[in-house]
């Protein structure tokens, strides 16, 4: 039987579905499987499977059957591409109510195909749908996204204009009465066959633009996190405290840096072993990002090594480093009923409007220094004069 140009599109949609749906698992598979790359990809098989429906129309006998089905299917695929970005988004996503939205909108189809026979309503109940999913998205990726902000609102653009698009379909739907005349029929099938599939592969495209996006943010935040400690490591260190630097000039806040290293950690690694060592140093991470403020930044810049460059003054750091020497005396940490013994030398120096983060860490080094010749678990500050002189010392 030869296809009339409409099957034909119908047909090269099942193709695309399934590329979609296949190119989603990939990325699922590929980019270490994130949950909603899966539920893109079934959501593109449904649609694979609706448009191959709607190909068979003219083979199942009973036509009230077919048009709840394929609108039924057209509500669940839209449902599940739109519970897809809420799950990536951390959004939370009631299956309940999924089943619940669900089993509604299948009702109506069959009251107004069946029960109450309205064309204008049994058509607009899909798209009028579709067109408040869409919405949804839209304002969820625009609102919530996390970066890159540029794949989150193309994607966000995209679901905007599918959502009006289906919108209008719905709009004309209603318009239809008892019986569409032919004008409104042609204007149905304009943004059926002709708007709707252009934002269905648009769609597509963004759900492969975010999937590749996220994976490239990811692989750039593991290139500065440390493993261990989930702090930044050197790298990501030096990137956000040249940031904070640049703002700190343009605003001219103050700024000091505190440089800390653990005391004869090599012990603490040969006496308890090397996991408890790591144990230590997560545990010394934990202790000092918890004395911080957001726009602090912390990092690990070396195996015993932390650094934290602090929005504020001397006595502002002071207070920092305080609080923390204080919870490692008196919350200690324990192995096997055994005290950890941990301590650590400070090095701080206050930003004295170096151009170069490497200028002010190359001072609290060498304060740092001092107090480990000092014979540790001190602290010192670096002099304006690059001479370090001692400022406490631990009993
Ligand atoms: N468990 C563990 N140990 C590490 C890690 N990175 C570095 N180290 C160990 O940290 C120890 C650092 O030793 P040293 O540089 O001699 O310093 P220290 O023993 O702390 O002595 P001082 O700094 O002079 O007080 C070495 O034994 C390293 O193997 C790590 O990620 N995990």
């Amino acid at each position: 039987m030869p296809l009339n140009s409409i099957q034909a599109l119908q047909l090269t949609l099942v193709v695309i579905s399934l590329l979609f749906a296949g190119a989603c698992f990939l990325g699922w598979r590929l980019f270490g499987r994130p949950k909603h790359a899966l539920i893109w990809s079934v959501a593109f098989l449904l649609a694979a499977l609706q448009y191959g429906l709607n190909l068979l129309r003219d083979e199942v006998p009973v036509y009230e059957a077919w048009w709840i089905a394929v609108n039924s299917l057209s509500c669940l695929l839209v449902m599940t591409a739109a519970a897809g970005h809420r799950v990536r988004l951390k959004l939370p996503t009631p299956l309940s109510m999924g089943v619940l939205v669900f089993a509604g909108l299948s009702a109506a189809q069959v009251v107004f195909t069946v029960l109450v026979p309205r064309i204008d309503i049994r058509v607009a109940l899909a798209p009028g749908f579709a067109c408040i999913a869409f919405m949804h998205v839209a304002w969820v990726l625009y609102r919530y996204g996390p970066e890159p902000r540029l794949a989150q609102q193309v994607a966000a653009g995209v679901h905007l204009l599918f959502g009006l698009a289906q919108g209008l379909a719905a709009g004309i739907a209603l318009q239809f009465g008892l019986e569409p005349s032919q004008g409104q029929r042609d204007a149905y099938n304009l943004v059926n066959f002709a708007l709707m599939p252009t934002f269905f592969v648009a769609m597509g495209i963004t759900a492969i633009f975010l999937l590749g996006t996220d994976l490239a943010t990811r692989l750039r935040q593991l290139a500065v996190t440390d493993s261990l400690t989930d702090l930044s490591n050197r790298r990501g260190f030096m990137q956000a405290s040249a940031r904070l630097l640049a703002q700190a000039q343009r605003r001219h806040q103050a700024l000091t840096l505190v440089i800390a290293d653990l005391d004869f950690f090599k012990r603490i690694n040969d006496r308890f072993g090397h996991a408890v060592g790591d144990h230590a140093l997560v545990h010394f991470s934990t202790t000092l990002a918890s004395g911080l403020r957001g726009e602090d930044v912390a990092g690990r810049i070396g195996g015993e090594e932390f650094a934290v460059l602090l929005r504020g003054d001397v006595s502002d750091a002071r207070r920092v480093v305080a609080r923390l020497r204080e919870i490692l005396v008196q919350q200690p940490m324990s192995v096997a009923e055994e005290v950890v013994p941990l301590s650590a030398s400070f090095g701080i120096a206050e930003w004295q409007g170096e151009a170069q983060i490497e200028a002010l860490l190359i001072r609290a080094d060498r304060a740092l220094y001092e107090a480990k010749a000092a014979g540790r678990d001190t602290v010192v500050l670096a002099s304006p004069g690059e001479a370090a002189g001692a400022m406490a010392a631990a009993s």
